[in-house]
């Protein structure tokens, strides 16, 4: 079965992430971008370093060529980020990257991407699903790669350089060539090296890399930067005094920090890092957009500038176009993803990563210690995260009593509100919030509570898991 989630579609590696799976996905956007008229201007195609990303590559390149679609074929392991850019840079319109992101090993799957570099809306993803219903699996039309490099369907192409020269172009590397900063480097077996270590080299900095060998078993490890997959970053920094640690995910577009003392920074708080740093250092003006399990400390940095925070469902498209709409200067989400206005309007850990290293130098200051200046200026939030497995037989329990029952635990705290937008979610009167939705990207049901402190937030989330697992 192919089904979209919360960030395209994954899936077993030999359940349902199969040959033919990826050539019935392939002729429905085919049929879609035909349908579309859109075809004649190509398909941009791109893979990371998981197990058979880059046969899938060619597989979808050959349907889509094989329905005379000219394909633009990024013939090396490349960043999503990178991948979107290429789309917004080329207006084809679509493209795709063969990438399960940060799951397991053992899953792969393929992230659509639309217009300007962003990621297929639920529209888009719906129409393609309703493609494949339709489908008859002998209609797919495919020719052999090396046909399609021969007719000149598939066109090999290398748009590293104009990417890394994009995004040097966008940063302050004069400021970061001053600063002299030791940076170390977390690919987490993943695609950022070849970019981010050129950019950060380029601008002088002094790099470290680790874990970057090609092992499509990701060390054993998540591919998700976290505090516990980070351990050895986080060592590492301490040991050896650097001034911070960069972690990406398996596609890097999702990073996570580590300070100049071995602390995670958590993505809620690199999100309020940039944005504080954008409106106070630099001067920029406009609203930041985040999902409904990120946290509200950014809801008081916009309306410290005279500025307006704007709620999403979770998932990055949804980011996209509600930036689109506000013509909003950030937008991001606690998972570690980011953009900014101007860039691609998918979320690039590269680039965010290289905005920070620029933060860094510009405001000549460590990332604690703007980060203690946010908190005295507005207010300390704290956000625990308890996702727990439920058994396919509970999901439908679960789904009754929150979505038709409506039945919530008693937190004791009075509720001003609640949304049943993305989950339930219930918002206090204090200002602190909780969340319970199920996750389009893992078979988990994540709880999210965020509190002005610790312990409040635990309770808070506890609360809800014991009301769930029961
Ligand atoms: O919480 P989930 O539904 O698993 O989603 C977690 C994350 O997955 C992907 O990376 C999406 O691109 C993100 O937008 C989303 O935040």
């Amino acid at each position: 079965m192919i089904k979209f989630g919360t960030g395209g579609w994954r899936a077993l590696i030999g359940e349902d992430f199969t040959k033919e799976n990826v050539q019935t996905l392939s002729q429905a956007v085919a049929d879609l971008l035909k349908a579309r008229h859109c075809a004649e201007r190509g398909f941009v195609i791109g893979y990371d370093r998981r197990f058979l990303s880059d046969k899938a590559a060619r597989w979808i390149a050959e349907v889509l060529a094989g329905n005379g679609i000219p394909v633009f074929f990024i013939d090396k392991v490349a960043p999503t980020p990178l991948i979107m850019f290429t789309v917004k840079k080329l207006e084809t319109g679509f493209g795709a990257a063969v990438t399960a992101s940060h799951n397991p090993a053992d899953y792969n799957g393929v992230k659509i991407f639309t217009d300007g570099g962003r990621d297929a809306t639920e529209t888009v993803t719906d129409e393609i699903e309703s493609f494949i219903a339709a489908l008859d699996p002998k209609a797919v039309s495919r020719i052999d790669f090396e046909s399609g490099l021969q007719n000149g369907l598939i066109r090999p192409i290398d748009p590293f350089n104009e990417y890394i020269d994009t995004i040097l172009g966008m940063i302050d590397t004069e400021a970061i060539k001053n600063r002299k900063l030791k940076v170390i480097l977390d690919p987490m077996f993943g695609v950022s090296k070849t970019c981010l270590q050129t950019i950060l080299l380029t601008a002088r900095c002094e790099v470290e890399v680790i874990n970057d060998r090609h092992d499509t078993l990701f060390g054993g490890r998540l591919p998700s930067p976290s505090t516990h997959t980070l351990q050895r970053l986080r060592d590492m920094v301490v040991e050896r005094h650097y001034d911070i640690g960069i972690g990406t995910d398996g596609d890097a577009d999702r990073l996570g920090i580590i300070d100049e003392k071995g602390d995670f920074i958590h993505p809620n708080n690199i999100l309020a890092l940039l944005y504080y740093y954008l409106l106070k250092f630099k001067g920029w003006k406009g609203g930041v957009v985040r999902n409904l399990a990120t946290t509200h400390l950014l809801d008081r940095i916009a309306a410290g500038f005279g500025e307006t925070c704007f709620e999403v469902p979770v998932g990055f498209k949804h980011i996209s176009s509600m930036m689109e709409a506000q013509n909003a200067l950030i937008g991001g989400e606690s998972s570690g993803g980011l953009t900014i206005r101007g860039h691609i309007r998918g979320k690039d850990g590269v680039f965010a990563a290289s905005l920070l290293i620029e933060l860094l130098s510009v405001t000549q200051k460590s990332l604690s210690e703007l980060l203690e200046e946010i908190h005295q200026q507005f207010g300390y939030f704290y956000m625990v995260e308890n996702d727990c497995r439920f058994k396919p037989q509970d999901k439908e329990r679960l789904q009754k009593l929150l979505f038709e029952d409506k039945a919530l635990p008693d937190f004791g705290y009075a509720i001003a509100r609640r949304s049943y937008a993305d989950g339930v979610k219930v918002y206090f009167e204090n200002g602190g919030w909780v969340i319970a939705r199920f996750s389009g990207t893992e078979p988990l049901l994540r709880i999210f509570a965020e509190m002005d402190n610790e312990a409040a937030a635990q309770a808070v989330g506890e609360t809800m898991k014991t009301f769930l697992t029961v």
